[in-house]
């Protein structure tokens, strides 16, 4: 790499990630963040159903099976749908953090091409903190967890409320997803973050 500086490159005064003391246990899997998210929602027939567990430190790990439904040229992973892949993995950081965050940014790098009914290993890190901005990067292996390298993602995401989504969302959704006492107390926990 050539050292060019980008909206992705932390500044000098980022800190390190601090791994919550209530994040999950490495190990402990993570659960949908909402149903009928496309990244990882129960609720999504053709969604990709990454299933995100807590890694160390501040990571996680997570596995995305490729199906018929995600084919961009045939037989082989659709871009947009591995780039998901990565950004849902990365979103699950905030667990780690106990923050809640958007990605703003993501730059992704396809390095092989990935079959149908392959499973793609994915693992995301925060590399640096500064202020409401998290630096992350995350890969996908083919092959097994230790397995080459298909996809790599560097990101940038930022620390939201949960009035993002509730200034935001669409009305309907909003409402029903407010109707769930449990989300919105899981919610309004990580935007306390002593
Ligand atoms: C309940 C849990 C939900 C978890 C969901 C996870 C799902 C998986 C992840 C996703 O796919 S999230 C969906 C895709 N992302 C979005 O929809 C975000 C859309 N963008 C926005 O809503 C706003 O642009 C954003 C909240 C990201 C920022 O707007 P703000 O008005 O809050 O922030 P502001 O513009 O003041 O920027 C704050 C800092 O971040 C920087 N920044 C913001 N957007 C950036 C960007 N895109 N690239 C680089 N830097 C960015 C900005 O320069 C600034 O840096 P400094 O503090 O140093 O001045």
């Amino acid at each position: 790499m050539s050292g060019r500086t980008t909206a992705l490159t932390p500044p000098p005064e980022a800190g390190p990630p601090v791994r919550h003391p209530d994040a999950p246990a490495p190990g402990e899997l993570i659960g949908a963040h909402y149903e009928y998210c496309f990244g990882c929602g129960g609720g999504v027939p053709h969604g990709l159903h990454v299933e995100a567990r807590a890694g160390e430190g501040v990571s996680i790990t997570a596995e995305f099976r490729v199906k018929e439904a995600h084919q961009g040229a045939p037989g082989l992973a659709h871009g947009g749908v591995l780039a998901t892949a990565l950004d849902e993995t990365l979103g699950s950081l905030g667990w780690m953090l106990r923050v809640i965050a958007v990605t703003g940014r993501l730059e992704t790098d396809y390095l092989l091409p990935v079959p149908v009914d392959a499973v793609l290993h994915l693992r995301a890190e925060v590399t640096a903190v500064h202020g409401r901005k998290i630096y992350c990067t995350a890969t996908g292996r083919i092959g097994g967890p230790e397995g080459p390298v298909a996809v790599h993602a560097e990101a940038l995401f930022i620390e939201v409320k949960v009035d993002h989504f509730i200034e935001n969302g669409r009305p309907a959704e909003i409402q029903a997803t407010l109707a769930n006492p449990d989300q919105v107390k899981v919610a309004r926990a990580f935007e306390v973050n002593p």
